[in-house]
């Protein structure tokens, strides 16, 4: 058990190369600035949050299991980013309690901002068993460990919007009735506020949830509509344009990452420290859901057609109905709670936020190798 790990941090040999990289990367600018471990920091919201995180003087470490769901590559690039901005990044599973234990062994984290996840609505028709492991079981283990660290750290981690399922009461309130998950996807999130909240309860964990509504940006997700409409667009190729089923219009409450982020950072700034140490209770701990949305939901065929005049490109679309695929119809933030609590105020409307991640989208599939 413990080779692995100590391969996986490449501390076998002396002096421990990889033990001092782990050290010099959670090492924070001030006794005031975070330590922070980011779980997912290959991905697309995990990226821009190190950077964030790392840019204002916080210590940081990531965790990612770097897996194929989409394009490692991409992955593989941003994780250059990173080290080249002073991120180093653990290859490894969150299911891993054996490298977790040690990661909280080597760093005292403050903070967790747990973003590792199998993500996307549709992939959970295809792979149900990958959102158990990662969002679930992945979940746990993690919970476990933050349980167990001493000083036990304060974790923010990503629900989803997609917790409001079949609820057509809109805009979305955090108080709004979230047990109708119209895809294993949701059902798994909903599962980890519940158990995020018994872990709260139970052993004094500070934990925040935070539902996301469809982030989108520059160093984006492949399996993301606005990513593969994008490509499929310049490559001349059909587009569908899902409708549903009683012809009304489906609409996303799109949300540009730097708003995320902030959001991220926010959620870390204000959350109150764990109230229990080393497994033990010593009183109430803060529990808090919020919601990170944009507030003005944009028909996904309104998407289409700023792309198209980002682009310069007709594309070749046709509507159908939307199948039973697990999406849901139309998603919108309420967001008072967040502009209460956190400062939280997007600022980024779809055609700007768009006219980002295309320009980064060019640029980086023009130059890909250099990378
Ligand atoms: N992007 C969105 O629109 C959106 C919306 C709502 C919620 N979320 C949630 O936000 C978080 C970040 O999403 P994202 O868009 O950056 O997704 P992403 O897939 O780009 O990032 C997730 C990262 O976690 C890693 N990972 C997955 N399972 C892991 C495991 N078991 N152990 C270690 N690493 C693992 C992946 O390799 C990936 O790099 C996820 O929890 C997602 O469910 C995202
Ligand atoms: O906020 C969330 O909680 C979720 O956000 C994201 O899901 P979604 O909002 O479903 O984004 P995305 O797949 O880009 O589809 C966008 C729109 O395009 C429509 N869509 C999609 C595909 C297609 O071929 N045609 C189409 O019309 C489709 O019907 C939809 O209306 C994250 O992936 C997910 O991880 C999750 O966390």
């Amino acid at each position: 058990m413990g080779k692995q790990w100590k391969e996986k941090l490449g501390i076998l040999g002396t002096p421990p190369a990889g033990y001092a990289r782990v050290a010099k990367s959670a090492r924070r600018s001030s006794p005031s600035s975070l330590a922070v471990l980011v779980t997912g920091a290959a991905g697309f919201v995990g990226t821009h949050a190190s950077l964030a995180l790392k840019r204002r003087g916080d210590g940081v470490l990531g965790l990612d299991n770097f897996n194929r769901y989409y394009d490692p590559s991409l992955k593989r690039a941003r994780h250059r980013v990173l080290e080249r901005a002073g991120v180093f990044v653990v290859e490894g599973d969150v299911n891993d309690a054996a490298l977790l234990r040690k990661l909280f062994d080597v760093v005292p984290f403050s903070h967790v901002l747990h973003l590792a996840a199998q993500a996307g609505v549709r992939y959970a028709m295809q792979n149900p068993a990958s959102y158990v492991h990662s969002n679930v079981g992945g979940f746990v283990t993690l919970l476990e460990a933050c349980k167990s660290a001493n000083p036990q750290p304060a974790l923010v981690w990503a629900s989803s919007s997609s917790v409001y399922g079949l609820n057509s009461k809109v805009p979305f309130s955090e108080k709004d009735r979230t047990d109708q998950p119209a895809s294993l996807y949701a059902a798994t999130k909903k599962a980890g506020e519940e158990i995020a909240h018994s872990y709260n309860h139970i052993h004094g964990l500070s934990i925040t949830a935070l539902r996301f509504f469809t982030v989108y940006g520059p160093w984006g997700r492949p399996d993301m509509a606005y990513f593969f409409f994008t490509k499929d667009i310049l490559k001349g190729k059909l587009i569908t344009i899902f409708q549903s089923p009683d012809c009304g219009t489906v609409a996303r409450d799109f949300t540009y990452i730097d708003d995320i982020v902030k959001g991220c950072l926010a959620a870390l700034d204000t959350a109150k420290k764990s109230t229990g140490s080393g497994g033990k209770k010593k009183g109430p701990a803060q529990f808090r859901v919020f919601n990170l949305g944009n507030t003005s939901p944009v028909p996904v065929s309104e998407l289409v057609a700023i792309l198209e005049k980002l682009l310069k490109v007709k594309a070749k679309k046709k509507v159908l109905p939307m199948p039973a695929n697990g999406d849901v119809k139309f998603t919108h933030a309420n967001i008072s709670l967040a502009h209460r609590d956190l400062g939280y105020r997007p600022a980024t409307d779809l055609e700007t936020g768009l006219r980002k991640f295309v320009k980064w989208y060019l640029d980086f599939y023009s130059k890909k190798s250099s990378w």
